[in-house]
């Protein structure tokens, strides 16, 4: 399990990180989602022990991070644009990363860039970014480490290579304790596979839940109601993350289950009413709103 204890990180005047406390358990995929600048690199980077942390501290399976080796073989961090030696072929980084990382598994590295046509003498840096955002991959995957930060990792793979990676990740979880951690704007891939999810906005975590939890415990309810009385009424009894009202239509997102909130909504004897579950990015975009990042106040 990695713990977050009380985490806190300024650059200059930025507060990228705020007294953070969570823990992300093991053997789980989990996705870091927020908005831009929200602090999800940071926290990536001092999980990974690549930043030091002004307060608090991160602990890898009870182990602290900061400046310890120990720590860090278990941690595998991919940044969002691949780092690689100058001149460096994909044979070479294969040879350093398995002096780094004694788990390393060169045969499984080699299987997977033949089969994806990696050519192991070029230099990388003749690549393309999807193609070193492969190698990257295929780095990070055969380190062996227990978990591997992925920051934005997806982003400029094709779909055939998404869809690979993904079942790469899928046959690791299967042979060991294996948690990728994946930072990303993508919330629709997020949705598929991961099980649970971060929030993160102006360096605090709004939440850490797993998915099924989190989809479970807030809903979008959709109902005309035969007064404006009963729908004040029905506004305040409900927790309501966001509401709008087009003509008679009212539009609400609301924590509860489905069942308490149709409960709810029937006994103000509605015209119409239909609870429907929310998306990661409509979840993501009514958390955020309660939290000061409100879509009305950037669209012009
Ligand atoms: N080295 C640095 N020096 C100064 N400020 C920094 C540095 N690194 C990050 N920051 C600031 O910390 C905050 C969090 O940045 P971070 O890169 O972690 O956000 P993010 O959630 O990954 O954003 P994005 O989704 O846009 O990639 C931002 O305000 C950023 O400007």
């Amino acid at each position: 399990m990695i713990e977050l204890k009380n985490l806190d990180k300024t650059f200059q005047n930025v507060h990228a990180i705020d007294h953070m406390n969570a823990s992300i358990k093991e053997g789980m995929i989990f996705g870091l989602v927020g908005s831009n600048g929200a602090g999800k690199s940071t926290l990536l980077r001092l999980i990974a022990g690549v930043l030091m942390p002004d307060k608090g501290q991160v602990l890898a399976d009870g182990i602290p991070v900061s400046e310890n080796p120990a720590a860090k073989e278990k941690i595998c961090f991919l940044s969002d644009t691949p780092y690689f030696f100058p001149n460096a072929s994909a044979a070479f980084m294969r040879d350093y990363y398995a002096l780094a990382y004694p788990r390393f598994d060169c045969k499984l590295f080699n299987t997977l860039a033949n089969k994806l046509n990696i050519d192991f003498s070029r230099k990388l840096n003749t690549f393309s970014k999807g193609m070193k955002k492969q190698v990257s991959i295929l780095l990070g995957i055969c380190t062996g480490a227990d978990y591997l930060l992925c920051d934005e990792t997806f982003d400029g793979l094709d779909p055939v290579m998404r869809q690979a990676v993904k079942s790469l990740f899928a046959s690791e979880l299967m042979k060991r304790d294996f948690t990728p951690v994946i930072a990303s704007h993508n919330l629709r891939e997020l949705e598929d596979i991961c099980d649970s999810i971060g929030l993160i906005h102006n360096g605090k975590l709004l939440l850490t839940e797993e998915l099924d939890h989190l989809k479970y415990h807030v809903h979008k309810i959709q109902c005309v109601l035969p007064n404006e009385a009963l729908e004040q009424q029905l506004i305040k009894e409900l927790t309501v993350l966001q509401y709008e009202k087009t003509g008679s239509l009212l539009l609400l997102t609301a924590r509860g289950t489905k069942e308490s909130l149709l409960q709810c909504v029937n006994r103000k004897n509605p015209v119409f009413a239909e609870v429907l579950p929310l998306t990661l990015e409509e979840i993501f975009i009514s958390e955020t709103e309660v939290a000061g990042y409100d879509i009305k106040n950037i669209i012009l």
